[in-house]
């Protein structure tokens, strides 16, 4: 199974709701979609390592102090495919700025674009955007790449004790 993480900044916005950092996705899986800055683990690398690194190497953002929210299970034609270790943070330095990767966008919570991100993503984002914490299981059909393949069903379990050392 591919290991990946995704990192979710937020900053307040002056108002009541909070804006999150989100990237429109350049290339590779998930092009053209939106979704929070993240890749897959380098080898030897922790998740809250490569979760830091991708957000630096796609937006140009220092984030820190990283609080996990949420492990995401994708699977594809019955076999366990990417597993994704959620972040979110409102401790970062820099602006984000486009890369080849990621084009890099602060959205306000309530309007986050759920009809351009994966098919998934509006079952987990908003509680996790809210504070809570989420394991969940996600089943596709249809072969490779996860990206055509249809999203078929789900189980999630909300307020999940996930540690904080990964
Ligand atoms: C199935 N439902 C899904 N819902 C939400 N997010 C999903 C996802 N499935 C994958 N993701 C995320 O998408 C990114 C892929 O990026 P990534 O692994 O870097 O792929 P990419 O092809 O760009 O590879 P490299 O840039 O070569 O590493 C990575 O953050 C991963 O967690």
């Amino acid at each position: 199974m591919i290991e990946t993480t995704l990192c979710f900044p937020l900053r307040d916005d002056g108002d009541d709701a909070d804006d999150v950092l989100l990237i429109e996705k350049r290339r590779g899986l998930g092009e053209g979609w939106y979704n929070g800055p993240g890749g897959k683990l380098e080898s030897g690398e922790t998740p809250r390592d490569c979760a830091v690194r991708e957000t630096r190497e796609e937006v140009g953002l220092d984030v820190r102090d990283l609080e996990k929210a949420g492990e995401l299970t994708f699977l594809l034609d019955g076999e366990g495919h990417t597993f994704c270790h959620v972040y979110r943070t409102r401790s970062f330095e820099g602006e984000p700025t486009s890369s080849e990767e990621a084009h890099p966008e602060w959205v306000p919570v309530d309007d986050v674009p759920y009809d351009r991100m994966w098919d998934d993503d509006h079952l987990w984002l908003p509680g996790v955007l809210a504070g809570n914490t989420v394991a969940g299981e996600f089943r596709f059909e249809g072969g490779k790449p996860l990206d055509e393949a249809a999203f078929v069903d789900h189980d999630l379990e909300w307020g999940v004790s996930l540690g904080n050392e990964n």
